[in-house]
């Protein structure tokens, strides 16, 4: 079994970035400018952008952090997405899900200019992923792809279970799995709450991809031998013997199936900061504005 450092993958692409950007910097350029809209206090947000913050300063960009009380209009906070559409200094921009209920998630996404949409989740981004055109990918599934490469897991012709369907992480992680290159040349099946033989659709599949935000939902007897997983999940689940007062939570029974595996991802330490990675990586596409011009 090889345990997928995300950790220290992620740490490696930062520096890879950072000497890029040093490059463009020797040269006159400017360094990619990323701005992140976060709204009210949520414990995972807040740990997420500050993440996001620090990525940004090991990889020399600017960042700017703008916040907003959960109670902002709907009105106010796209009032700002304009504005920063607008901005000849920011290069790229993300508003950090979940939004509180009386603001439409989709109206915002869809007021971002896409040629700044570093998250990947407008509509024009989604439509060109899935035809294969340059596009900013959702730095989630990017982030996984980078997984797989990196550590030079096959994918051709595979039986790929991705399990949730979330337009942030299943729904283009099962289209980039069957997409015509590597890593993607899967047979990609897509498995969700109202799936009937969800157990038997894994027991399976050579790659199983859990996006499902349901903590330890994938146990030992739906994962054949020899398998790759990949946990998505970080559900912070309430735990007492700890500081923080949570555990963070994936959605794979680690302990149980990581024996049966080939490679497998932890959470902490997988998916997560690789997704962070990801966007950087958008960030700086959106600097040298090589997607979109
Ligand atoms: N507009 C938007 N874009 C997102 O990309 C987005 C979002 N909203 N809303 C929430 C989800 C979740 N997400 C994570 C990012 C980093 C970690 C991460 O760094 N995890 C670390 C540990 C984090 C910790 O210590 O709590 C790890 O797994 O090792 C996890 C999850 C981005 N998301």
């Amino acid at each position: 079994m090889t345990l997928i450092d995300g950790k220290a993958i992620s740490e490696q692409v930062k520096q890879e970035i950072a000497a890029e950007v040093a490059e463009i910097v020797a040269k006159g350029g400017k360094r990619p400018h990323l701005a992140a809209i976060l709204v009210g206090h949520d414990g995972g947000s807040e740990t997420y952008v500050a993440n996001k913050v620090k990525a940004c300063e090991v990889c020399g960009f600017k960042s700017t952090l703008i916040r907003y009380e959960a109670d902002v209009t709907e009105e106010e906070l796209l009032a700002k997405v304009r504005e920063l559409n607008q901005d000849d200094d920011v290069d790229g921009f993300i508003v950090q899900l979940p939004l509180p209920k009386h603001i439409s998630e989709q109206k915002v996404i869809e007021t971002i200019d896409y040629r700044k949409d570093v998250d990947g989740f407008h509509p024009i981004n989604v439509g060109r992923m899935a035809i294969g055109l340059p596009c900013y990918v959702s730095a989630t599934p990017n982030g996984i792809l980078e997984l797989l490469k990196r550590y030079q897991i096959e994918t051709q012709g595979k039986k790929c279970v991705v399990l949730g369907r979330s337009n942030i992480v299943g729904k283009p992680m099962a289209m980039l799995m069957m997409q015509k290159a590597y890593p993607g040349d899967a047979t990609v099946t897509v498995c969700h709450s109202r799936s009937k033989n969800l157990v038997e659709e894994c027991r399976e599949a050579d790659i199983i991809i859990a996006a499902l935000g349901q903590p330890n939902f994938v146990k030992a007897d739906m994962v054949k031998e020899g398998a790759v997983v990949i946990d998505v999940g970080t559900t912070r689940v309430p735990d007492a013997t700890r500081k923080s007062g949570f555990k963070l939570t994936g959605d794979v029974k680690f302990d149980e199936v990581a024996p049966k595996c080939s490679f497998i991802t932890p959470v902490p330490g997988g998916v997560g900061p690789m997704t962070i990675v990801s966007l950087m990586k958008n960030t700086l596409l959106a600097g040298k504005k090589a997607i979109y011009g």
